[in-house]
C-alpha cells in the first residue's frame, strides 16, 4: 500500500516535524556557526543519519533532508570543498535511507538566499532555487519546505519555483514574529500571500520562542480565515525562550549563538507549546534551532492521544516524569508526576542571570517586541509584566 503523502496525513490529523539540525550538529562539532552550512551531509553522513534516527525515535513523522542553506550562493561563499549539488544529493540520500526504515516522509528544504539580500534580480535568485529543487526531484523527495525567509517577496519567488518545477506539496515558513517581515509586512499578510502563491502549508519557523511564534501564528490564522484561504498551519519555533527579543528574534540577543543554554526550553514548556499549537489549529508541529530530540518527544507525548500512538523514545520516559517513582531517593520519587513539573519555575543556576536582557544590550535599535513599552524602558528588565506572565504561563 502506498505511503500517505503530507496532505493526506495533515487531513487526518497531526504531523510532527523534526528539530534543529544546524544547532544540534554545531554542538557536536560537525557544523560551523556563522556560515551555518550543511556540508556535514558529505563530510560526516553518519552524524547526520544518527540525528535523523534520534528525531524519528522521538516521534517525528518527517525526515527533513539536511539541505538548509545548501544553495550555491551560501556554499560558494564558504571555504567548503564540496559542491552545492553534492551536499544536496547526499543529504537527500541519507534522509531517504533513514525515512524508509520507518515510513516517515522526506522533505527537501530551500531557504532565503544571499543573492536576494544583495539585491539580485528575481530570475537570478530563482535560478538558485531551481538548482536545489532539481536535485530534490531527482531524489524523489516527498514534499518541499521553503523555510527561513525574512522577506515575503523572496518567499513568493521560491513558492513560484516549487509550483513550476514540482507537483509535490509545498510547505512555507517565514522566520518572522508578531512585527512581521524585514519590510514590516505583518504575519497575516505574509500568510495570505504564501497561500495565494500556492503553498499548501504555511507558517513560521525559527527566530522566536514557541509562545511568541504562536502569537504571530494567531495573526496568520485570523488573516487566512478573513481571506477565505485554507492552507494547513505549520509551526517550527526555537527550542529557546526569547520573550525579550527584538523584531529580529534570537539573532539580536547578545547570547546568540554561543550562550543560549540558559534559555533552553524545558520538555514541559514544549508540551505546553504543543497543546497551544494544536488548539490554535496548527497541524504540522515541529521545532527549529535549539530543538533536540527530547523536545520532539515532548510534542509526541503531549499529543499522544490525538495521534493515537506513542513514540519509541517514550519507552525510556514516563509521562510527566512518572518513571521517577522508580528512584531509590525519596525526594526524587516525590517529583514524579504532572503536578510537580507543570508548576516548577526552573532556576538558571547563575546568580547574575537576568530574566531579560537590558535594553542597551541589544545590537539593533528596535525595542524588544515581546514586552510592553514601560517594561522596555527600565534599565534592567527584571521581571515579566503581568501580561507576559499570563501569556507565558506559570512556568
Ligand atoms: N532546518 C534548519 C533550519 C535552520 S534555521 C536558521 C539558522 C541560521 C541562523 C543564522 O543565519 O545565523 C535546521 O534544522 O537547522
Ligand atoms: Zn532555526
Amino acid at each position: 500500500m502506498s505511503k500517505k503523502n503530507l496532505l493526506e496525513r495533515l487531513n487526518e490529523g497531526i504531523v510532527v516535524g523534526d528539530g534543529g539540525f544546524l544547532f544540534s550538529l554545531e554542538k557536536r562539532g560537525y557544523v560551523q556557526a556563522g556560515p551555518w552550512t550543511p556540508e556535514a551531509a558529505v563530510e560526516h553522513p553518519e552524524a547526520v543519519k544518527q540525528l535523523h534516527k534520534e528525531f524519528l525515535r522521538a516521534g517525528a513523522d518527517v525526515v527533513q533532508a539536511f539541505t538548509f542553506f545548501a544553495n550555491e550562493g551560501k556554499i560558494s561563499a564558504g571555504e567548503i570543498e564540496h559542491s552545492s549539488a553534492s551536499i544536496n544529493s547526499s543529504a537527500c540520500k541519507i534522509a531517504r535511507e533513514v525515512a524508509d526504515e520507518s515510513g516517515a516522509l522526506v522533505s527537501g528544504s530551500i531557504s532565503q538566499t544571499t543573492g536576494y539580500q544583495n539585491g539580485k534580480e528575481k530570475e537570478e535568485v530563482q535560478e538558485e532555487f531551481r538548482k536545489q529543487l532539481q536535485i530534490f526531484k531527482n531524489n524523489d523527495i516527498d514534499f518541499i519546505i521553503c523555510e527561513y525567509f525574512e522577506n515575503i517577496e523572496e518567499m513568493e519567488w521560491a513558492i513560484e519555483c516549487c509550483k513550476k518545477l514540482s507537483d509535490k506539496p509545498v510547505a512555507s515558513t517565514m522566520c518572522i514574529g508578531p512585527k512581521g517581515d524585514q519590510r514590516g509586512i505583518l504575519p497575516g499578510e505574509c500568510a495570505v500571500r504564501m497561500s495565494k502563491a500556492g503553498a499548501d502549508v504555511v507558517g513560521i519557523n525559527c527566530k522566536f520562542d514557541p509562545f511568541l511564534l504562536l502569537e504571530a501564528m494567531e495573526e496568520m490564522k485570523k488573516a487566512l480565515d478573513e481571506a477565505g484561504q485554507k492552507p494547513y498551519l505549520m509551526a517550527q519555533p526555537l527550542g529557546f525562550m526569547t520573550p525579550d527579543c527584538t523584531a529580529n528574534g534570537y539573532i539580536d540577543l547578545p547570547e546568540f549563538p554561543f550562550a543560549m543554554e540558559p534559555r533552553i526550553c524545558t520538555r514541559w514548556e514544549i508540551q505546553k507549546y504543543a497543546r497551544r499549537a494544536y488548539e490554535l489549529g496548527v497541524r504540522y508541529i515541529g521545532g527549529c534551532c535549539g530543538f533536540e530530540p527530547y523536545h520532539t518527544r515532548a510534542i509526541s507525548e503531549e499529543l499522544e492521544k490525538e495521534r493515537g500512538k506513542a513514540c519509541d523514545a517514550s519507552k525510556k520516559h514516563g509521562s510527566w516524569g512518572e518513571a521517577l517513582r522508580g528512584s531509590t531517593l525519596s525526594c526524587v520519587r516525590k517529583r514524579a508526576g504532572r503536578e510537580y513539573w507543570e508548576n516548577l519555575i526552573p532556576a538558571t543556576g547563575r546568580p547574575y542571570s537576568p530574566a531579560f536582557k537590558k535594553k542597551s544590550d541589544f545590537s539593533s535599535k528596535t525595542t524588544p517586541v515581546a514586552l510592553n513599552e514601560e517594561m522596555s524602558t527600565s534599565s534592567y528588565i527584571l521581571r515579566a509584566s503581568d501580561e507576559e506572565l499570563t501569556r507565558l504561563g506559570p512556568t
